[in-house]
């Protein structure tokens, strides 16, 4: 899928889930049930042992040119990203994006010769200005819970130009003022995930993803 309709995609639904977890087959389910509950954007981290079976399964299972409000519509890409060896064998798999904590300019420029949206992790406007440079789209303000969403304007003044995508600390309930604030989308991790994990119940992170998706569609006033 070309990189311009993927980025379209993930700005349209605006939400990320950040996928962590034991092992291929969890991170599935747990993608599978934050996609019944509406959040269609979903990275696998790398952290995950075999990470990129579950790109290659959920890939197989999800298709990005779907209409988005079909049961079959999802981007899968890979989070966690440190370099750009992982990047290719994420790209290969079928990631169809690629998300990193730290700004890597080799991650960034193999993503862009692969034509793969790729969003490096900034903290300063001096990380922003390298990310632009070197032709990222999106930035992720990470930890975005160093900061409080008045950081987008204040990061906008001077660089008005900047998509940024928070992730780090973003709940239910600060979601909205993410998005009042400036951001383009926002990535969810934890909050999203922890108490399926705690209680066995995967079902609870369809309920969240449901909170989210809502959650959203009122900050964009839809
Ligand atoms: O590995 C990455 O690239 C990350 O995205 C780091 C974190 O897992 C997310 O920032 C989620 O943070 P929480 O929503 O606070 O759990």
């Amino acid at each position: 899928m070309k990189k311009i309709k993927v980025l379209q995609r993930i700005l349209d639904c605006g939400v990320v889930a950040v996928l962590r977890g034991d092992s291929p087959e969890q991170v599935v389910e747990m993608a599978e049930q934050a996609i019944a509950g509406g959040v269609k954007i979903i990275e696998i981290t790398m952290t995950v042992p075999n990470a990129l079976q579950a790109i290659e399964r959920l890939s197989r299972i999800y298709n990005p040119e779907a209409p988005m409000d079909s049961e079959r519509f999802a981007v899968i890409g890979a989070g966690t990203v440190l370099e750009p060896h992982t990047a290719r064998m994420a790209i290969m798999s079928g990631a169809q994006f690629v998300v990193s904590p730290a700004l890597n300019e080799d991650t960034i420029k193999l993503c862009n010769l692969y034509r793969i949206p790729v969003m490096p992790g900034v903290v300063t406007i001096s990380d922003l200005l390298k990310g632009l440079e070197l032709g990222a789209d999106v930035m992720k303000l990470f930890p975005g819970n160093m900061f409080e969403p008045s950081i987008i304007k204040t990061f906008k003044g001077p660089v008005p130009q900047a998509n940024l995508m928070p992730t780090g600390g973003v709940s239910v309930d600060n979601l909205g003022d993410w998005i009042a604030g400036g951001a383009v989308a926002v990535g969810i991790g934890s909050d999203l995930t922890s108490e399926a994990l705690k209680t066995g119940d995967m079902s609870k992170i369809r309920d969240k993803a449901a909170q989210y998706t809502e959650a959203y569609r009122r900050a964009k006033g839809y």
